[in-house]
């Protein structure tokens, strides 16, 4: 039940609405759907951040740094191998001149020395006299030059002098520069010395080039001789070394300046890539969060749910305890949103989301599946009694009256349950189970729970194989229309019948409209049938005028989804076409709870409908949101009592109270009272007394076949009185 308790415009009714279906049952059919969910236990929790986010001013720092380590090691050893090289070659021409003129002073003293020199011995060589003479002369050859040590070589590599006596008689036949410049090729090489013995001293740490250069006879004939001349470079070495050192500080500097230069690029960058990732990081654990979550509840949603099922089944398998399923629908929750409109029916998913949680244990989780309908899972029930606790603490919360754009609402919530232990693996089967059992509780009477029992998946069969069996129905022509009489209050005529939907299915002979309207709503089938409804109503009700009968208004009901579809209006304007009824003969139940969500536009359609010259009438009037700020603004022509408040008139001072104050209302507002419902004559007398224009019900006649009607309507033209009632027991 519903319960709205508004303000002053509108009625104060309390009353369970009318067992009319266009409001009734009504919610989006589930589906079922499994499919593979990627990332969805990272997506049902947030998102860590990565932890291995890609730095890149660490890298390039890393990086360049030994990049330019590698960058000075090598110049400054390439430059070093150049310089060195460079000095060589210097240092060989200067000492191949240097020889040259050594040669040309002092040479003739050696040459016969020199050539004799392969007969002695080493001991021999040094006790020479012609040593000391070759000395002297050799010292002051070389007197004022950078050179520092003196060697001759016979062809055999015998040393035969040295400027260090002790080194005479020493064998370097294998010697690489000697033999390179016994071949006639000079050879030079740098060696560092940390103490040497020079001419005439003993010096140390020293840069020396030593240059092995060949003696020819007469200056360009064979080689007769070797010298090996050692000169003191330290001070070119030493400048060199400035020279490198100056250059790669110079690199260092540059390389520094373009390595800081290209540090604040990077650093920019990497904050900006940074930002990015963080974006990119933040929108994908939103994107996750939204897949998993219910935007409008916040609550899980059928993905996170189909994942948590799982996983508690198999906590259930491993525990060996019980869990279950609750399966939650609102009572009525389309006509909340129908009378109050959207925005209070969101309002009213997000108040049931947080009471349902304020039931729940921590371990317990709730989710919204879609539309009015939500999921609970409960771990470790030991008993059903648990679940069923739970299922009564949310109806207690949800009894609560809640405040809905101004309104104070109860809305109540059928509950479904079932259980699952380690052998229930199919999470599709325990969902069906849990919303069977939530449809019988909603059958037995809402505000209500239910267990799962093995009947009830029949029952979802049956549902199933009616919908199926509706999609051919209007094809197969199995639809058929009954009619009621309405009668005049004053004179007891018809004056008015009823087209009533009836479906003659094929197995299950006649079905009521309770059965299978809500189904047509739920497919959208209502429509198409709702237009063959109405053609049809309309040609019958002209068939009988061409049949030569009294003309009577022949009323159709029109369903909320009808009047929300925008063709209606075209849809009747056909129908009076193809019919050839006169538009005053046809008229259209409408219900209250139609107009409230876009009142104007309502009054705009009613206006359109009126245009056409077609009656409108307030159907089950008192059972919906009756604003009385509206009413006197709808065109319309008739108010109908509803049922239920006409049932019990007789016996119940509020229903009777209620009647007498919706007579009240249609007369100041100049509209005709019609009372459905009306099965004795303690009604009828009731209903006069209040100034009741129409009476419908099982006491003036139950609805019947066309061609039932069609008698009852020539014996009352027959008789030229006022028409009988059709025969109640019909
Ligand atoms: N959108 C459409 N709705 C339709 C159509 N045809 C019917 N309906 C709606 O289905 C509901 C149930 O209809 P039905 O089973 O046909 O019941 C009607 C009457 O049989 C019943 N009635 C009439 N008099 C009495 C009575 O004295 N006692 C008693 N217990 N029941 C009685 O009331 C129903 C008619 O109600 P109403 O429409 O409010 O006048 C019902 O809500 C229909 O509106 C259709 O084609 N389209």
């Amino acid at each position: 039940m519903i319960a709205y308790l508004c303000a002053p415009h509108a009625l104060v009714l309390q009353k369970e609405a009318s067992h009319r279906l266009r409001p009734k049952v009504s919610r989006p059919r589930t589906r079922y759907v499994i499919g593979r969910l990627h990332s969805q236990r990272a997506a049902a929790h947030p998102a860590s951040t990565s932890p291995l986010m890609f730095r890149l001013s660490r890298y390039y720092s890393i990086a360049s740094l030994v990049g330019i380590s590698i960058v000075v090691v090598v110049l400054s050893w390439f430059y070093r191998q150049l310089a060195i090289e460079t000095l060589l070659a210097h240092q060989t021409r200067s000492n191949v001149d240097l020889t040259r003129s050594y040669a040309n002073a002092i040479w003739h003293r050696f040459d016969a020395f020199v050539s004799a020199s392969g007969e002695w011995s080493a001991e021999d060589l040094r006790r020479r006299p012609e040593v000391a003479s070759l000395h002297a002369a050799t010292l002051a050859q070389m007197h004022g030059m950078n050179v520092v040590k003196v060697k001759v070589y016979n062809l055999s590599g015998t040393t035969v002098y040295s400027s260090e006596a002790g080194q005479i008689g020493e064998d370097k036949h294998d010697n690489p520069g000697f033999l390179s410049a016994r071949a006639g090729k000079p050879a030079s090489e740098i060696v560092f010395r940390d103490q040497f013995y020079a001419f005439e001293e003993v010096i140390a740490d020293r840069n020396l080039i030593a240059t092995y250069l060949p003696i020819h006879e007469h200056g360009n004939g064979p080689v007769k001789a070797v010298f090996e001349v050692y000169t003191d470079v330290t001070p070119l070495v030493a400048k060199m070394e400035a020279t490198q050192t100056k250059i790669i500080t110079g690199v260092v500097l540059a390389l520094a300046l373009l390595y800081l230069f290209l540090f604040l690029i990077v650093r920019r960058a990497d904050q900006i890539i940074t930002r990015q990732d963080r974006e990119r990081q933040d929108n994908e654990q939103r994107i996750r969060h939204q897949a998993f979550h219910d935007s409008l509840t916040g609550l899980p949603n059928r993905n996170s749910f189909l994942e948590h099922i799982s996983e508690a089944i198999d906590r259930s398998k491993r525990s060996g305890n019980p869990g279950a399923l609750l399966f939650l629908d609102l009572d009525r929750f389309k006509l909340v949103n129908d009378s109050l409109g959207h925005d209070a029916g969101d309002q009213l998913l997000r108040i049931t989301a947080s009471r349902i949680q304020k039931c729940l244990r921590e371990t317990d989780m709730a989710f919204r599946m879609s539309g009015d309908e939500f999921v609970v899972i409960l771990e470790s029930v030991d008993k059903g009694e648990h679940a069923a606790l739970a299922a009564q603490r949310v109806m207690q919360e949800m009894a609560v009256p809640m405040s809905l754009s101004g309104c104070e609402v109860i809305v109540n919530v059928s509950i479904g349950i079932t259980t699952f232990a380690g052998d229930s693996a199919d999470v599709q089967a325990l969902l069906k189970e849990a919303d069977s059992a939530m449809y019988r509780a909603k059958q037995v009477g809402q505000n209500h729970y239910e267990f799962h029992t093995p009947d009830m998946n029949s029952a979802a069969h049956e549902r199933l194989s009616m919908e199926t069996d509706l999609q051919r129905a209007l094809q197969n022509q199995e639809f058929v229309l009954h009619y009621q009489p309405k009668i005049d209050t004053a004179t007891k005529a018809i004056v008015s019948v009823e087209a009533l939907l009836r479906w003659n299915h094929p197995t299950r002979g006649l079905v009521l409209p309770n059965t299978f309207i809500p189904l047509l709503e739920d497919t959208g089938l209502i429509n198409p049938v709702g237009e063959w409804v109405l053609l049809q109503a309309a040609c019958q009700a002209q068939a009988w005028i061409d049949a030569g009968l009294e003309p009577i208004r022949m009323s159709v009901n029109i369903s909320a989804k009808q009047f929300r579809s925008h063709i209606l209006v075209e849809t009747v304007r056909r129908t009076l076409g193809a019919s050839q009824l006169e538009s005053r003969y046809l008229e259209l139940e409408l219900t209250e709870s139609m107009f409230i969500e876009n009142a104007e536009r309502s009054i705009q359609i009613m206006q359109e409908l009126k245009c056409l010259g077609v009656s409108l009438s307030i159907d089950d009037f008192g059972s919906g949101y009756s604003s009385l700020a509206y009413l006197k603004q709808f065109p319309v022509d008739y108010l109908k009592i509803d049922r239920s408040f006409v049932t019990d008139l007789v016996s119940n001072k509020k229903d009777a109270a209620i009647a007498v104050a919706i007579a009240a209302l249609a007369h100041s507002l100049d509209l005709k009272l019609v009372a459905e419902g009306v099965e004795d004559q303690a009604q009828v007398e009731f209903l006069e007394k209040q100034g009741c224009h129409e009476l419908q019900g099982y006491l003036f006649g139950r609805p019947v076949s066309a061609e039932e009607l069609e008698q009852v309507l020539r014996q009352a033209d027959r008789g030229q009185e006022a028409r009988r009632p059709v025969d109640t027991a019909a």
